[in-house]
């Protein structure tokens, strides 16, 4: 049967050949690396940009690289080039700041757009930032926030009805990798006359997110998961066109005025979505994003996709054959998918620690999550073979029971 996934995994090799990018990436030798969705690996030619930055930017050109390089405008340039993998148009997204702070400005200027509303709706499965992040915004601003499952959430804001002001959902959850229906969603939120906000920290460059075309108000993500950013990279914020004039957002900083170098004593927004920006963006860290985001070249969101889709399809495939006793927590319709498989097992911490020691990196969840994650650019239908080999090897000779592997690290 292994001879049998051996050759299969060599037939969508080559069928996938066109969508190989891994001669992009620097991964160490003997590592399948999957855990591209906490922190991505490093693309070719990050280390170069940012020594010039350090050296020829900073180091020679000293401040006029403001202008000179181009800093001033990074944000705006580095959020078009993210936009372009989450369906976005120019002028609608920039990079700032993290993904908790971008989600309390969209919270809060949700709650400005629709004055009089007051509920706010997120997944109690969240990841916790965007649990504590919508809590602290719901308060600022006087809104009350309910949880429910996003399973539930088309039922729910019809309930609720008038009184909505944001539906606020993770378009793939962190722990299970189900991709929730962001269309859906959103359409439903829309029909209430109520927005849609969407956390795409597990789906920006691995998924045809379709922002524009599927209607989404607001959106923000992180840098350093699959868009390869390095760890730090600044995050972004996704705000419609038609939305912005009235993007309303708390944190008044001077890069989002609309003349900072008039240094005028009362804020004034800046038009579009510049008015997102809010303090002196990290240049070294958006630099580097933004050499990483040049993996992605020519690399159509569709086709990532479709990748991807292959990669975890193959993996479940393979666990059938090799694991079959093995609890998938991840849903196995592609249309249900993002891009990692999550199995559940009580000794998760440990099967983890025994696969890193294998060189197949991934990581561990509360309470019982094996996750692993698939980033399409960087892997190939032979790794994922492979890794599943090990997975059954450390099941089948219970590595996890021993000793070494039973204490948790503090950040995994
Ligand atoms: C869904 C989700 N939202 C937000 C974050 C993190 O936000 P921040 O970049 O602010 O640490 C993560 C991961 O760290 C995440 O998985
Ligand atoms: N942002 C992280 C960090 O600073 C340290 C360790 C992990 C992370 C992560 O990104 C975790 C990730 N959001 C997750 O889905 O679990």
């Amino acid at each position: 049967m292994t001879s049998a996934l051996t050759e299969r995994a060599r037939e969508l090799d080559v069928l996938h050949a066109a969508t190989d990018f891994r001669g992009r990436f620097r991964l160490p030798a003997g590592v399948i690396y999957l855990d591209g969705n906490s922190l991505g690996a490093l693309p070719q030619g990050v280390a170069e940009a940012v020594a010039d930055v350090v050296h020829r930017q900073w180091g020679n050109d000293l401040i006029a690289s403001w202008n000179d390089a181009g800093w001033w405008q990074a944000p705006a340039r580095v959020g078009d080039a993210i936009g372009a993998l989450i369906g976005a148009a120019p002028g609608q997204v920039v990079c700032t700041d993290s993904t908790s702070v971008n989600l309390y400005k969209a919270v809060v200027a949700a709650a400005r757009m629709r004055p009089g509303r007051r509920v706010v709706l997120t997944d109690p499965d969240s990841f916790p930032t965007d649990l504590y992040v919508t809590d602290a915004a719901a308060r600022d601003a006087g809104l009350v926030v309910e949880r429910v499952s996003p399973a539930d959430a088309v039922a729910r804001i019809a309930q609720v009805g008038d009184d909505l002001v944001l539906a606020s959902y993770s378009s793939v959850d962190y722990r299970t990798g189900e991709l929730w229906d962001l269309a859906e969603i959103t359409r439903a939120a829309h029909e209430v006359g109520a927005l849609a906000c969407w956390d795409l920290c597990h789906s920006a460059g691995v998924l045809d997110v379709g922002l524009d075309e599927h209607g989404a108000d607001l959106a923000v993500g992180c840098g350093y998961k699959y868009l390869n950013g390095g760890p730090g990279a600044p995050a972004f914020i996704y705000v419609a066109h038609r939305h912005q004039d009235d993007f309303d957002q708390p944190l008044s900083g001077w890069n989002g005025h609309a003349t900072p170098f008039a240094m005028a004593p009362h804020f004034v927004p800046a038009p579009g979505i510049t008015r997102a920006r809010v303090g002196t963006p990290p240049l070294m860290g958006m630099l580097a994003l933004e050499a990483a985001l040049k993996a992605y070249d020519g690399v159509d969101p569709a086709a990532a996709r479709e990748r991807s889709l292959s990669l975890t399809g193959f993996f479940l495939e393979c666990l059938d054959v090799l694991v079959p006793e093995l609890d998938v927590a991840t849903p196995r319709e592609d249309a249900r998918r993002g891009s990692q498989v999550s199995v559940r097992h009580p000794q998760a911490y440990a099967v983890v620690q025994a696969l890193i020691a294998r060189g197949v990196v991934g990581d561990f969840r509360e309470s019982d999550i094996v996750r692993l994650g698939f980033a399409p650019l960087y892997l190939t239908h032979g790794d994922v073979l492979a890794a599943a080999e090990h997975l059954r090897a450390v099941i089948e000779g219970r590595a996890f029971e021993r000793e070494q592997f039973t204490t948790r690290a503090t950040v995994t």
